[in-house]
């Protein structure tokens, strides 16, 4: 039986009510302390679900609501503005001021360590939400501490924590990482990928726009929102009006809100479109992660296959090139033109695609990983599931090689190796921050 199957057809028939025997005065009494009584019971019940009811994994509260439900983490006062200043302070004439956001996660991490060792100021936010192991996270926030990145705690959503760092620091550049991630969990939690790809991202750009002078933009696009299309290699002058996860639909509505933004308030921005990133520290949540702990765990995996072309593929590109790309787009970012939130001139608006231009079958991703592990994996295969997931992804990246200057070198198999090296190290031993 569907869903569809359990909703009645027709609504209730009409019942007239029966006459009633008491006096009307009595009736009234009686009629508005049931009433109040339901209503009393009916409210309690509210109460005590709420107060039953988990946090969404993925969308942990913004830090003003996390104060509210008694948490103790919090921010402002001299001393957090202190850290927040050192954090930020140059340490080479020509750096930049970055704030990252979403600088515990994968690319975050790798991209504020970048900027910090090449001379920039740079500050972070995350909100350390729980969609995967936040230990994981907070391994990731050692490495930023260690080489002297502060970690502001809170949501993108948080109007007034965002605010109060951009009246602490004056950004010269925002690298807009924070998001919800994944494309398959979208069916499981499509109201957090609202929240950070939408809701969050709107908030930043709010207050980017309203700052003096405005920021210029680098933020997360994404493979996904070339979708259906069967065009290879994609190309960022192809069609995204057919996405297919909604993951992919909130990351084409960011394509569209970073163009809103620079059209009326002047933002210069930059949308890079990743494709699969994967490498040391990365998700837990992506295949070649889960793949590698499944096999060592002897557990079986789960390819996905098309129904013409065999595996699916992916453009996988790994995190080192990545971060040259985002570091490249930040150093050829044009200023805002705006100020004081009106516009004042035409700002730089651009897109590029940051692949590998190689896409391997995930089929081959399992081949290199048995090798590298020296362990054969227990394997089934399944024809690719409407879950969000297209059946392969290809970069053109003629454009951000133009641009940029972007050139990818790793191959896919010293990726993993490299991927495998820190695994080990990372899980199987314990982890040195001497390998940053
Ligand atoms: O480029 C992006 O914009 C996105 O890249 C990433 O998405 P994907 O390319 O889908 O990576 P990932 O989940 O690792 O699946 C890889 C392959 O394994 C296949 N796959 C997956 C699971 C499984 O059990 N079996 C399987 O065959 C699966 O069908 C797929 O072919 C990011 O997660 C996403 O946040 C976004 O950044």
């Amino acid at each position: 039986m569907s869903r569809l199957d359990n909703i009645p057809s027709t609504p209730g028939k009409y019942k007239p009510e029966k006459p009633l025997a008491a006096p009307y005065s009595l009736r009234l009494l009686i009629h508005s302390k049931l009433l109040s009584f339901w209503c009393s019971l009916f409210f309690a019940l509210i109460i005590f679900f709420f107060l039953l009811s988990p946090l969404p994994p993925s969308s942990s509260p913004p830090s003003s609501s996390r104060r509210f439900l008694g948490n103790t983490s919090s921010w402002g006062g001299p001393h957090w503005e202190k850290q927040v200043r050192k954090s930020t302070r140059l340490s080479s004439n020509s750096g930049l001021t970055v704030l990252v956001t979403g600088a515990a996660g994968f690319v975050g991490t790798h991209v504020s360590v970048a900027l910090k060792r090449r001379g920039d100021g740079v500050l972070v936010l995350d909100n350390f939400n729980h969609y995967y192991d936040v230990n994981l996270k907070r391994e990731r926030q050692r490495v930023l501490d260690h080489v002297g990145v502060f970690v502001v705690e809170g949501d993108i959503n948080d109007v007034a924590l965002v605010k109060k760092l951009f009246d602490v620091v004056y950004f010269s550049h925002v690298v807009h990482l924070a998001a919800q991630a994944g494309v398959r969990y979208a069916m499981q939690n499509p109201g957090s990928y609202v929240h950070s790809n939408i809701a969050g991202f709107v908030n930043l750009l709010e207050i980017c726009k309203s700052a003096n002078p405005q920021p210029a933009i680098v933020w997360a696009s994404s493979s996904s929102v070339y979708g259906l299309n069967s065009k290879v290699p994609y190309s960022e002058k192809d069609r995204t009006d057919r996405p297919a996860s909604l993951y992919a639909a909130t990351k084409k509505a960011g394509d569209e809100i970073a163009h809103i933004y620079n059209h009326i308030y002047g933002l210069s921005i930059t949308g890079l479109r990743f494709f699969t990133v994967y490498g040391p520290w990365g998700r837990p949540d992506m295949a070649y992660f889960f793949f590698t702990r499944y096999i060592l765990k002897g557990k079986t995996i789960t390819l996905f296959e098309s129904p013409d072309r065999g595996s699916v593929s992916r453009d996988f590109t790994y995190i080192d090139d990545v971060v040259k790309g985002c570091l490249a787009a930040l150093d050829t970012a044009k200023k805002s033109t705006g100020s004081g939130g009106k516009k004042k001139g035409v700002a730089q608006l651009r897109v590029f695609n940051l692949g590998n231009t190689t896409p391997v079958p995930v089929s081959s991703l399992v081949t290199l990983l048995e090798k590298l592990l020296k362990v054969n994996a227990k394997k089934k295969v399944l024809p690719l599931p409407r879950n969000g997931d297209v059946e392969f992804t290809h970069a053109n990246i003629s454009l951000a090689q133009k641009e940029l200057g972007y050139k990818p070198s790793t191959d896919l198999e010293t990726g993993l190796r490299k991927f495998v090296r820190w695994y080990s190290s990372f899980y199987l031993k314990k982890k040195k921050k001497s390998d940053w």
